[in-house]
């Protein structure tokens, strides 16, 4: 794009000589507004009968900024280049919050919370936040826990326990989740059947990408048959491998717990001769957690993530930079995401094919397998040295904890943006924070929206500056 060329510019807008600030005009490309689908019976009139609750409170006053307004967005790109090329269109979602009348009257609201998929800092806190602000902001009598995922939709009845603010009153202090989780079980037809016999209204499933994709289905099934029941998917994912959102819940909280890993593996590496600390990380199909691990800890000497491919032996190998480092320093820390390097280990026909009860790929333990391969080597290489292998595997120690304060304030701050989002009549949408701004994204756009690490990005490149590891390019070998 030229962009002296750009219709109403003022100026270049790139880099200038000039010692005082300048205005420059630019012309930016469309916006496309990816809009949230709507309950059907929120017409403009109808909403209009049913003002915000909140509006009536005893103590709380909403000031005249509180509500938003039918027009407010927040653009999915906080930055772009405005020299080579800014994205086009630019896409835009509606801003989450609350609003100033309701398409929901909440007297007849009956609400449904489910959790599913793996564990993650923070779950009871959006479960306590859906229940109190549900019941205190808006006046929803009926909240119900669908206990053990999805399947508990077609469970029995003690699957659907009423919950209210005094029980739910310490629930943000207790890691896990107190309405159970599991993978598997999404029979479609039986889990609609199961909503539309207790009468539900608006249903919040909590979890991660599966999740998210089951919410969907559950979405076009409604409406497929004509139901008027609202569905939002809370975003849960302690590996952060969900897209479009600036982060998930409880993904620092786990960065934080694996530091006390981190930390015991370099010293048992410094503690020895020729010591060498391997710590496994959660990160399916990302590294994020192994990344932030990486960059906060400092005592890392090399971060191997799903994103990157590796070679162990040969020049600009892993084990060969090892010993490298081992002899400059005297011990090396290795942190390994657990998807990372699963195409190098051997594995049977039937291994292959293994599949957790929610479809996803089993894979084999990196962790081991790279501490025996490297005693191996050294063994072979180098058997006159000492050397020693000490391996952490703190995979559920990071996620099996409370939310640490800032993913406390997260969550609740994501709950009370799903519910004034259902409450404003959206449905088929998930609440999330686009950078710093709590916004409404189409289910549809975040079922298929993955987050994997951007090894072209600063991020990655910070890491590589931290450790000074390997690129491992094969061409090297
Ligand atoms: N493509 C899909 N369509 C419908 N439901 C799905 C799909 N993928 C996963 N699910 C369901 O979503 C739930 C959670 O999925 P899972 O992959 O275990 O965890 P997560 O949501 O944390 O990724 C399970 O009940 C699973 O059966
Ligand atoms: O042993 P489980 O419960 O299947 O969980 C292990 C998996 O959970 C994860 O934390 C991802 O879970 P989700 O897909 O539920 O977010 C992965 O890091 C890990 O592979
Ligand atoms: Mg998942």
């Amino acid at each position: 794009m030229d962009p002296t060329a750009a219709p109403g510019s003022g100026g270049t807008p790139g880099d200038s000589d000039a010692t005082s600030p300048t205005n420059t005009t630019v012309t930016l490309p469309p916006l496309t507004l990816r809009d949230v689908p709507r309950l059907a019976s929120s017409s403009p009139a109808a909403a209009a009968a049913v003002p915000n609750p909140i509006s009536r409170h005893p103590y709380f006053h909403p000031p005249a900024n509180f509500y938003i307004s039918p027009g407010d967005v927040s653009l999915r790109h906080a930055f772009f280049d405005l020299v080579s090329a800014a994205p086009s269109p630019l896409v835009a979602y509606r801003r989450g919050g609350p609003r100033r009348d309701l398409a929901v009257d909440p007297a007849a609201a009956r609400a449904a919370l489910v959790t599913c998929g793996g564990l993650c800092p923070g779950l009871n806190t959006v479960l306590r936040e859906l229940v109190v602000g549900l019941q205190e902001l808006y006046g929803v009598r009926h909240v119900f826990g669908v206990a053990a995922g999805y399947r508990g939709f077609y469970g029995a009845d003690e699957d659907h326990v009423r919950l209210h603010p005094a029980a739910v009153d310490d629930w943000h202090k207790k890691g896990g989740t107190v309405l159970k989780t599991t993978r598997g079980g999404f029979d479609l037809g039986k889990i609609v059947d199961g909503i539309v016999a207790r009468g539900y209204t608006q249903i919040y499933a909590i979890g991660g990408d599966g999740t998210m994709r089951g919410a969907l289905a559950i979405f076009e099934e409604f409406k497929r048959r004509g139901l008027n029941i609202s569905i939002t998917g809370i975003p849960k994912t302690v590996d952060n491998d969900i897209g479009i959102i600036d982060r998930s819940f409880g993904f620092q909280t786990a960065v934080e717990v694996a530091q006390q890993a981190i930390d015991a593996a370099h010293v048992e590496a410094v503690s020895a001769v020729n010591g060498v600390g391997i710590v496994k990380l959660m990160g399916r199909s990302t590294g994020h957690i192994a990344l932030h691990a990486t960059l906060s800890s400092r005592d890392v000497d090399c971060c191997l993530i799903p994103e990157v491919d590796f070679y162990l032996e040969g020049k600009g190998g892993l084990f060969e930079f090892l010993y490298e480092r081992i002899k400059k320093k005297g011990h090396a820390v290795v942190v390994v995401a657990e998807g990372a390097g699963q195409e190098l280990i051997p594995r049977t026909d039937d291994q292959k094919r293994e599949q957790d009860e929610s479809g996803n790929t089993v894979f084999l333990d990196v962790g081991p397998w790279l501490k025996s391969e490297l005693g191996r080597w050294w063994k072979r290489e180098h058997p006159d040295e000492l050397f020693t292998v000490k391996y952490i595997d703190p995979t559920y120690m990071i996620r099996a904890v409370p939310a640490n304060a800032s993913d406390n304030l997260y969550c609740t701050l994501l709950a009370h943006s799903a519910i004034h989002g259902v409450m404003a009549g959206f449905t088929g949408f998930v609440p999330g924070p686009i950078n710093g701004t709590y916004s409404y994204i189409p289910l549809e756009d975040v079922a298929v929206a993955k987050n994997p690490v951007d090894v072209n990005d600063h991020k990655w490149a910070w890491v590589r500056s931290v450790t000074n590891q390997p690129d491992f390019l094969k061409s090297q070998a």
